[in-house]
């Protein structure tokens, strides 16, 4: 064909040119996604709001008015920063956005979770100017900063906002991971994230000498217990009786160490610090003060001189104490309105999970909006914060019919008394 298709604007263009915003950290251009969206938005004839919780770190709310505004709305929500890239080690920039003859489209985002926010939006422009369908409940969209890293400046504070309140949220969507197989995955609960840095101190000594307590031996002791602990939950998951998501996972991010020199490191001296940096994920059935005590007896036990910091990355548990997970069965309506969705678009669901990573929606979980995790992409490796990204064309195209399906369904449910009963767990 004598097109070029680069030049064209299509549902497949306008993912490439948000997919060429560098929103990666650590300096996610916010400004022109939010520009971007913001024009894209006006040309379907809807209104946008933008919200800054934080200095520059905005929030774009878009709003499609239902015919009965007095119901409760629906929110999809969808971040707009990415995790860093190597472009050396990736087969195509990874803001290139490069499609390739067999389709792949390349970059940071691809999957993680840029293809959701213009799907969303690709959706609501079918329905609403090809097939002039009018929505019943309000449904919005909020584009947020920071999720990757902990969502405090955004999701976290537009949650408690007075703002978020007044949008009276009935039920929502979050982003979710790739399917390897024909079945779209829907996840009602996520993972807690701590960051654990744990620290020891010993006394530095000649490198050629075998002592007792030194930084290192104590610190090496402490990833011996915790990689023993590692292998017995990542074997529950290779037995299959527990999924990856359902166990605690513990994986070191950072080791820092040495004396420095100004060629790297001295290495005739045994250094008198050493610390390890680990991600640790706790599914919403494990108890955490557990694993506390396990860190405190057994990772760094304060008898071998160790020390430690758990940040935890946002709630674990609701206002009244209850696991953050959103209910999948007949007793939540908005379930079923979900589920029957994906059958009307010809599309088949696997039993729900547990999300192995963290997102935004913990944070609405905790204000009682039930909320589900999906992203609809079949048939795909899961690429999220990996090098060579990518979504495939088709996959991306068939994930906008599938949101016609939901948002189209969502949006039109009448609800009733029923509504009322909608509980997290
Ligand atoms: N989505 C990111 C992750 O799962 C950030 C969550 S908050 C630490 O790692
Ligand atoms: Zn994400
Ligand atoms: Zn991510």
């Amino acid at each position: 064909s004598q097109s070029q298709p680069e030049q064209e604007d299509t549902p497949i263009t306008r993912f490439q040119r948000y997919l060429r915003i560098k929103t990666a950290h650590p300096n996610p251009d916010y400004a022109s996604a939010v520009s971007f969206f913001t024009s894209e938005v006006h040309s379907i004839g809807l209104k946008t709001l933008t919200l800054e919780f934080s200095p520059g770190k905005p929030l774009l709310l878009v709003t499609w008015p239902g015919s009965d505004p007095s119901l409760p709305s629906i929110l999809l929500n969808s971040h707009l920063d990415s995790v860093p890239a190597e472009p050396s080690k990736w087969l195509h920039p990874p803001f290139s956005a490069t499609r390739t003859s067999d389709g792949k489209i390349y970059a940071r985002g691809s999957q993680d979770d840029k293809c959701i926010a213009i799907q969303y939006l690709e959706a609501i422009r079918n329905l609403r100017m090809k097939r002039k369908f009018q929505p019943l409940r309000t449904v919005h969209i909020s584009y947020v900063p920071d999720e990757e890293i902990g969502g405090f400046d955004g999701a976290a504070k537009f949650a408690a906002s007075k703002e978020f309140q007044d949008l009276n949220i009935g039920f929502m969507l979050d982003e979710g991971q790739a399917s390897t197989t024909d079945e779209f995955r829907v996840f009602y609960a996520d993972r807690s994230p701590w960051h654990l840095i744990i620290k020891a101190v010993g006394m530095p000594g000649h490198g050629s000498r075998m002592y007792d307590n030194s930084a290192m031996e104590n610190l090496m002791k402490s990833m011996e217990t915790i990689s023993r602990f590692r292998e017995n939950q990542f074997d529950l998951v290779k037995a299959k009786v527990a999924a990856n998501s359902e166990v605690i996972s513990v994986n070191p991010v950072y080791l820092k160490a040495g004396t420095p020199s100004p060629t790297g490191f001295v290495m005739n001296m045994q250094p008198s610090e050493a610390e390890a940096g680990l991600d640790v994920r706790l599914p919403p059935t494990a108890d955490p003060d557990l694993l506390r005590k396990r860190i405190a007896d057994e990772w760094a036990p304060a008898t071998r001189n160790m020390t430690y910091q758990i940040s935890e990355k946002g709630p674990i548990r609701d206002y009244m104490g209850r696991p953050l997970m959103t209910l999948t069965n007949e007793s939540n309506p908005w379930w079923s309105v979900f589920k029957q969705a994906i059958i009307a678009a010809g599309g088949k669901l696997s039993r729900p999970e547990i999300l192995a990573s963290t997102t935004d929606a913990r944070y609405m979980r905790q204000m009682g909006i039930p909320t589900l995790g999906f992203s609809p992409m079949i048939n795909t490796p899961i690429l999220l914060h990996e090098h060579n990204e990518y979504l495939k064309d088709s996959v991306f195209l068939k994930g906008i019919e599938v949101y016609e399906s939901i948002i189209s369904s969502l949006s039109s449910f009448k609800g009733g008394s029923v509504e009322a009963s909608t509980q997290v767990q």
